[in-house]
């Protein structure tokens, strides 16, 4: 059998529309689970070849809902498609297309936050790191509600190598609200770039693919929708921990209109501030009086690698949150308690500062 005839014996057989699924179970979206669907299956399918090819692909769909996306990803031929919902109202309609394609869906009624993706595909299908990325690809029209969380946490499992990133470079092609997208793309310089930015860019080759206009929806959203295609770099930008990145990227970002010294100076203790910030800032060679948003990936290294340097000299210094310290001193000055005695009754928080 050629490629071409093995992919036309995998399309799915004729089946009730999306829009027929939906009318037949009665499928009113939930607001608060941020459903808006995709009916036009010439959409679906342009999503779905964003992924590359999927012939023989294991892929996870996140919220498959009334099932058009899940579709065009059968009709990709797609061997193993593992669907996870949380709305139970859904899985009659993909158990329906799970019948269409025997052997080829497998469903999970759970929530996407904490399913463990590492568990879910054979581990023979692993690839090494630094080889090409596996044959298993996440593709999901996410819900607006988790898409932030969602994507923070999997940036987290990338640095890791944990999680659906168990098994290689496992690529994602995933819908955000058109503000999001723009900020996970935005280059140094940019207006919408941002905290997301970097810790989306220093760990991915980011694609933005094309916008979905809201009106393509049902029921249509406020907002635009933009594809977005991640592929984990073989080689972080940066290589500190995860944790440690994120702290110096929102410290940073804190004070987006201001020179990043304003934000660096919140990694430490008032005690020591002025020194360490300059420290920082000398031994990273980065102008203190570059904007957040004009700094580059290399230069954001500089500061972790900075950072992380005086933490190996003062550990307590890892703990220290200004945020944290604000939040202290603030229910102090309410309850009349010194801030150093909250702290000490607050699990895991040093507000007291560390020896300068
Ligand atoms: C924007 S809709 C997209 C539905 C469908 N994929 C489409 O394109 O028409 C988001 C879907 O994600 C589901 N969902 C919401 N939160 C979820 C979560 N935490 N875990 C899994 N699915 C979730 C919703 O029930 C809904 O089906």
């Amino acid at each position: 059998m050629s490629a071409s005839q093995k992919l036309a014996s995998l399309r799915l057989p004729p089946l009730p529309t999306v829009g027929e699924l939906i009318k037949l179970y009665n499928l009113r979206a939930e607001k608060q689970l941020s459903q808006n669907f995709l009916l036009d299956l010439k959409l679906t399918d342009k999503i779905v070849r964003q992924a590359g090819c999927l012939k023989d692909a294991h892929v996870c769909e996140v919220g498959p809902g009334p099932g058009g996306l899940t579709r065009s990803i059968l009709n990709a031929g797609a061997a193993d498609l593992l669907v996870v919902e949380k709305d139970s109202r859904f899985i009659p309609g993909l158990k329906l297309l799970s019948e269409a394609a025997p052997g080829r869906v497998r469903i999970v009624h759970g929530d996407i936050l904490t399913y463990r993706m590492d568990r879910g595909f054979p581990r023979d299908i692993s690839k090494k790191w630094h080889e090409d990325p596996p044959n298993l690809h996440i593709i999901g029209n996410l819900p607006f509600s988790v898409s932030t969380p969602l994507i923070i946490k999997w940036l987290e499992n990338i640095a890791n190598q944990s999680g659906p990133f168990a098994y290689g470079r496992t690529r994602l092609t995933l819908t955000f609200q058109k503000e999001v997208a723009e900020r996970l793309t935005a280059s140094t310089g940019s207006r919408q770039r941002s905290r997301l930015s970097i810790m989306a860019q220093y760990l991915c080759t980011i694609h933005s693919c094309f916008t979905i206009p809201g009106r393509a929806f049902v029921p249509k959203p406020e907002v635009d929708v933009g594809v977005v295609h991640f592929t984990p770099l073989v080689k972080a930008q940066i290589q500190q921990p995860f944790k440690l990145v994120e702290k110096v990227v929102r410290n940073v970002f804190q004070f987006r209109r201001k020179h990043c010294h304003k934000g660096i100076e919140k990694l430490f203790p008032e005690a020591c501030r002025p020194e360490m910030t300059q420290e920082v800032m000398q031994r990273a060679d980065v102008d203190p009086a570059l904007r957040p948003t004009e700094l580059t990936i290399p230069q954001i290294r500089a500061l972790a690698d900075a950072y992380a340097h005086l933490c190996t000299l003062e550990p307590d210094l890892q703990s220290y949150e200004f945020r944290e310290e604000l939040r202290l001193k603030h229910l102090s000055r309410q309850q009349g308690t010194p801030a150093a005695t909250l702290a000490d009754t607050a699990s895991g928080v040093q507000s007291s500062p560390p020896h300068c």
